[in-house]
Parts: structure tokens; C-alpha cells; sequence
């Protein structure tokens, strides 16, 4: 693909579905390749859209209005940032020509509901993965537990991401409030949860994973080294990269993330989720786009994920390595309040090989991510180590 000039009739145009701070990063990696980028989120001045040529403010679920600005805008790529899109809508634009989704509609499609996902990995590729039932009513996920997952379980909305609406549950006392926290957590509230085994893992990893063009046109796969996270309440809280592995789990991990990714097919950059235990792996789930595990490539790789889903979408080469070893700790809002400022910058920035980015999201929630710290180190140990201590000295304040 040529890349044009923004703003005239030869610009490449990308659509962004999505603007939160993963696609502000991928907007400004596409910004710098010179494409015209089209920001579109359900709020105004979401973080993509501060560094985008235009944004629009529109439901995304809602497919009519979604085909209208698609029609008005005319992208050549339309790169679905969030799981809850109209994505029927986007299969019919792709399959009209309208378009080309990233990485597929079909894959949007899939992802958006872990029922889709989870079926194609378990049923039709054979991945392992956690025991699973889906339930449309309290009393289902009572006889899902009790017919053969049992407990440790944990309860998630099928349309939800970060964690929400999702619960653990130890015992047969956790199952109703369960049930009524995915009721209320699921982005599009379709009142089905998907009820898992826990998977009692030594760690787990986003293995990031690209599918993009070689120097012959042909789409080739790329893993990044493995990323370890720390989640809390189903959201991650600390990344590092690299994440130590056995060679066996490795290539296990590098084996399953090669089989989604090559079913879900096109090209862009994959986050996939995988738990570890010694040399057996388990698949979780997948996201055909940048992860938010992933922001600590903005440090610890040559070209970080953002960059890597730019170069992928526009068929462009890519490098995967490592640069060095590296970490992030997010920084949470800690408060309900628009407009918030955060003070302690200069400490923060004062830890040795750290960096911040803040999202500039218009209003902070107590447990909304508004910023991150990376940081290097000799080891992921002292990267990490500097990463929150470096996040732990912002601190969000009332303007
Ligand atoms: N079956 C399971 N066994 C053990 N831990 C689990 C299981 N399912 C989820 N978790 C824990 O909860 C975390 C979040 O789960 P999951 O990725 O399914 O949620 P999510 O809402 O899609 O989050 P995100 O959008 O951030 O990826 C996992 O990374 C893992 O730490
Ligand atoms: N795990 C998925 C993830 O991290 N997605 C990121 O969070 C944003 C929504 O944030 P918000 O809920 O604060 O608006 C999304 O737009 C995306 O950048
Ligand atoms: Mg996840």
C-alpha cells in the first residue's frame, strides 16, 4: 500500500473504533507514518481523539450510525479498538468492499462475545482451556456449577473487558451476588455470563503476536517475548517483559498463540492471554489489537505494540525484538471527578529510566486507568521496582 498525504484526496484514511490510550498510541504511531486518522469513541475527548485529525462521538453498538460516518469518512481501514462494536455492521462493510476491518470483521466479530472466542479455540481448534458453561439465568449458573465446574469458579458477563462485571466466587453463597454483579458490569448488558474452572497458574502471560507482510508480500507470524502481568479483580494493575519461561511452555504458548491468531486471520498485532503452569499452558483469550499489558513495550521494545499494529495494518515489515527489560504500573484516577490534575510528576519522573504517559481522559473514576509508568532495569525486577514506585508518586488531586 502507498501511504498518501493527510488532509488531500490521495491521504490513507484509518478509522479508529475506540480512542481510550491504547488507540491514542496507535494514532500517534499512524500519525507519524503520515496517515489521516478518524478517532470515533462513545465520549467526546477520549484520549485518541486528542491527537487525531477529526473525531466523531457516536454509539458504536449502534450500526446504523455506525455505517453513516463509515460512508461519510470513506477509511480504507477501519481498526476496531474496543470489543463493543456493531460488528454485523462491520462484517457487511467489509463483505460490501466498503472497508478492510483489522484484523478481519470475523474476528471483531468473534472476540466481541467470549462465547465466540471460546467456543472456536476449545470446539473447533482443540486449544486447552479452563472448563466453561454459559448461563442466561441465575439458576443456569447455579446448575452449571453444581453439573461439573464446582468451585473455585469465576462468573463473566460475555460481553465485558478489564475485569468488569466479573467475580470470583469460593462457595454457593457467592453465586447470586455474582449474578447480579455481571448483570450490572457487561458493557452490552445481554444477561449472559460465561462461568469458568480456575486455573490455579503459576503465572500468566500476554504472548503479543503479529501477523504482517515480509519483504515478499506473503503475511508471516511474529511473537513478541512474553509479557507477565499482575491482575486484580480481572484488570491489570503491573506488566513486565521478558517473562521467564521454560522452553517447553514457550513453544507451547508460541504453538497456541500461532493457532487463534492464524484462524482469526489479516493482519495487525494480537494480545494473546495464556496461563502457565510449569510446562502446560492454557489459552484464555485474545484481542485482535493492541493489550493494555502490552503499554510496556513503550519501553522495553524497539517498536512498541502501537507501532507494531501501524506498521502490520498498513502492510508494512515488522521487528519484534526486545530492547531490554522492562515494566509498567498503572495509575488509577482514585477519585470520581472530571478534570482532575496530578501532582508529584517530577518525583515520578525522577526514578531512574522511567517514563509516564497520562491518558488525559476527561473524567477519573476511582478504579479507571488514567496513566501509566514504564520503566528499564538490568532485570524485570528493577524495572518493576521503579515502575510503581515511579507510578506510586503521581498522584491524582482535584484541580
Ligand atoms: N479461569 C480462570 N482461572 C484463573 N484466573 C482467571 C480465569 N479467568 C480469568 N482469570 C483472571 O482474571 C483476569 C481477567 O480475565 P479476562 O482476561 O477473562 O477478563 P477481561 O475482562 O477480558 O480482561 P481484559 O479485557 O483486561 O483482558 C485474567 O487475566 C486472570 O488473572
Ligand atoms: N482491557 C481493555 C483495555 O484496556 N482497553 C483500553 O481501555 C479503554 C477504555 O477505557 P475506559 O473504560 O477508562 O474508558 C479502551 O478504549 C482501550 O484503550
Ligand atoms: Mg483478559
Amino acid at each position: 500500500m502507498q501511504i498518501g498525504t493527510p488532509l488531500s484526496p490521495s491521504a490513507t484514511r484509518v478509522m479508529l473504533l475506540g480512542a481510550g490510550e491504547l488507540g491514542k498510541e496507535v494514532v500517534i504511531a499512524l500519525q507519524r507514518l503520515g496517515v489521516e486518522v478518524i478517532a470515533v469513541d462513545r465520549y467526546a475527548n477520549a484520549p485518541g481523539q486528542q491527537v487525531a485529525h477529526r473525531a466523531h462521538v457516536i454509539a458504536m453498538t449502534d450500526g446504523a450510525a455506525l455505517r453513516r460516518l463509515v460512508e461519510l469518512e470513506k477509511p480504507q481501514l477501519i481498526v476496531p479498538e474496543i470489543e463493543a462494536i456493531a460488528t454485523d455492521t462491520l462484517v457487511e462493510l467489509e463483505a460490501e468492499g466498503l472497508a478492510e476491518v483489522i484484523p478481519t470483521a470475523r474476528a471483531a466479530r468473534l472476540t466481541m462475545n467470549r462465547e465466540g472466542i471460546r467456543r472456536l479455540a476449545a470446539e473447533e481448534l482443540g486449544l486447552p482451556t479452563s472448563p466453561y458453561r454459559f448461563a442466561d439465568s441465575l439458576a443456569e449458573l447455579q446448575a452449571a456449577i453444581d453439573g461439573g465446574i464446582g468451585y473455585p469458579c469465576i462468573v463473566k458477563p460475555v460481553m465485558s473487558s478489564s475485569g468488569k462485571g466479573q467475580s470470583l466466587l469460593r462457595g454457593p453463597d457467592d453465586v447470586q451476588k455474582a449474578w447480579d454483579y455481571a448483570a450490572s458490569g457487561g458493557r452490552v448488558n445481554q444477561g449472559r455470563v460465561i462461568v469458568e474452572g480456575f486455573i490455579d497458574f503459576d503465572y500468566e502471560i500476554t504472548l503479543l503476536t503479529v501477523r504482517a507482510r515480509d519483504a515478499s508480500g506473503e503475511v508471516v507470524t511474529h511473537f513478541c517475548e512474553p509479557i507477565g502481568h499482575i491482575q486484580v479483580s480481572g484488570d491489570y494493575v503491573e506488566s513486565w517483559q521478558p517473562q521467564v519461561m521454560s522452553p517447553a511452555a514457550l513453544a507451547r504458548a508460541q504453538e497456541i498463540a500461532g493457532a487463534v491468531t492464524g484462524n482469526l486471520g489479516g493482519r495487525g498485532l494480537f494480545g494473546v492471554e495464556l496461563f502457565v503452569k510449569g510446562d502446560m499452558v492454557w489459552f484464555s483469550e485474545v484481542s485482535p489489537r493492541p493489550h493494555d499489558t502490552g503499554l510496556v513495550t513503550l519501553c522495553s521494545q524497539r517498536f512498541s505494540e502501537f507501532e507494531l499494529h501501524a506498521r502490520a495494518i498498513l502492510g508494512l515489515p515488522v521487528d519484534t525484538a526486545l530492547r531490554e527489560p522492562g515494566a509498567s504500573a498503572v495509575i488509577y484516577g482514585g477519585m470520581e471527578e472530571q478534570g482532575i490534575a496530578f501532582a508529584g510528576v517530577a518525583e515520578a519522573l525522577a526514578v531512574p529510566r522511567s517514563d509516564l504517559r497520562l491518558f488525559g481522559k476527561p473524567e477519573a473514576f476511582s478504579k479507571r486507568r488514567m496513566g501509566v509508568a514504564v520503566a528499564n532495569g538490568a532485570d524485570t525486577d528493577e524495572a518493576r521496582s521503579r515502575a510503581k514506585l515511579a507510578a506510586s508518586r503521581v498522584r491524582p488531586v482535584k484541580a
